[in-house]
C-alpha cells in the first residue's frame, strides 16, 4: 500500500512552547487512522500542517507525493475543522450550492452532488432548513457533508464528533467506514478512546510527542493491557 502522507522530522513551537517533537509519521491509502491524544497535545496543530494552512518550523509534510502546500492537493483533499464554517442564514442545500460553485460544478453536478452528501450525512429531510435552526449535531453534518462536495480521495476531520450524542457518532463512524470502503483514506483526531478503537490504525500525541503509532490491538498487546486508555498511559509513561 502507498502512503498517502508521508511526515518527516516535523517540529513546531508558539514563541517558547514546542507543540510538535520531531513527528515522523505514514498514513497508507484507504485506511481510516487516528490522531489521539488529550487537548493541548497538538494534533489541530498537526492537522493544519498537513491541509497545509500552517507551516512548521522545520520538517516536510508530503500528500500524495507532493509536498505541501499544494495549490493542486485542494482538488482531492477534504478537510472539516474543529469549528464549523457554514452561513448561518443559509439553507443546507444553499449551504452546499455555494461550495458547489466554487468548486466549479455545473448546475446538474450540483444537484447531484449535494443530493449525494446529504444522503451520506443523513440530512436530506432537513435540506432546506435554515442552518441556525440546525442542532449542533446536524451543523457537524452538514460540515461534513461540506468537507465531501468535491469528491476528495483524502478526508482530514478534526474531531468530527465533538458535542454529538453516542447514536448520531455512531452514525458518522458508519459513514466513515462506508467512504474508506469506497477507497477514500480518512485522517481523524479524536480524544476518545472508543472512537480510537474504531481506526486501523492510530497514532497517540502527547505533549506533543508521538508516543506510539500501530493497530488498536496492537498498541494494547505491546503494553499487555486491555484498554487503550491504559496503553496510552503506559506509553505516556515510558516517554517521560
Ligand atoms: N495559534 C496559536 N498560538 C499560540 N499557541 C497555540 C496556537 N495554536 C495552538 N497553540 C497551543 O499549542 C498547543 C497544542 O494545541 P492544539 O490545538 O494543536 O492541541 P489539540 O491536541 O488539537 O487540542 P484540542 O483537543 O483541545 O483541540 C496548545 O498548548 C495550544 O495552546
Amino acid at each position: 500500500m502507498s502512503s498517502v502522507i508521508a511526515i518527516q522530522n516535523l517540529e513546531h513551537a508558539f514563541g517558547k512552547e514546542r507543540v510538535l517533537k520531531q513527528i515522523d509519521l505514514e498514513i497508507k491509502e484507504g485506511e481510516i487512522f487516528g490522531l489521539l491524544g488529550p487537548s493541548g497535545a497538538g494534533k489541530t496543530t498537526l492537522v493544519k500542517m498537513i491541509v497545509g494552512i500552517m507551516e512548521p518550523d522545520s520538517g516536510v509534510v508530503y500528500v500524495k507525493g507532493e509536498k505541501v502546500p499544494s495549490f493542486n492537493l485542494m482538488k482531492s483533499v477534504g478537510y472539516m475543522a474543529q469549528s464549523d464554517a457554514l452561513y448561518q442564514e443559509l439553507s443546507a442545500k444553499e449551504n452546499l450550492d455555494f461550495l458547489a460553485s466554487i468548486y466549479g460544478l455545473n448546475k446538474k453536478e450540483r444537484a447531484a452532488a449535494i443530493q449525494e452528501v446529504l444522503r451520506v450525512v443523513d440530512l436530506i429531510e432537513h435540506k432546506n432548513k435554515i442552518v441556525s435552526n440546525f442542532s449542533g449535531g446536524m451543523k457537524r453534518r452538514l460540515s461534513l457533508a461540506a468537507s465531501l462536495m468535491h469528491k476528495p480521495t483524502l478526508l482530514i476531520l478534526d474531531e468530527p464528533t465533538v458535542g454529538i450524542d453516542p447514536i448520531l457518532r455512531q452514525s458518522i463512524w458508519e459513514n466513515l467506514r462506508k467512504l474508506k470502503e469506497e477507497g477514500m483514506t480518512i485522517l481523524v483526531t479524536t480524544h476518545v478512546m472508543d472512537e480510537a478503537e474504531k481506526c486501523d490504525r492510530l497514532a497517540m500525541l502527547r505533549d506533543g510527542y508521538m508516543i506510539a503509532c500501530d493497530t488498536p490491538t496492537n498498541l494494547k498487546r505491546e503494553k499487555g493491557v486491555e484498554t487503550l486508555e491504559d496503553a496510552f498511559l503506559s506509553f505516556g509513561r515510558s516517554k517521560q
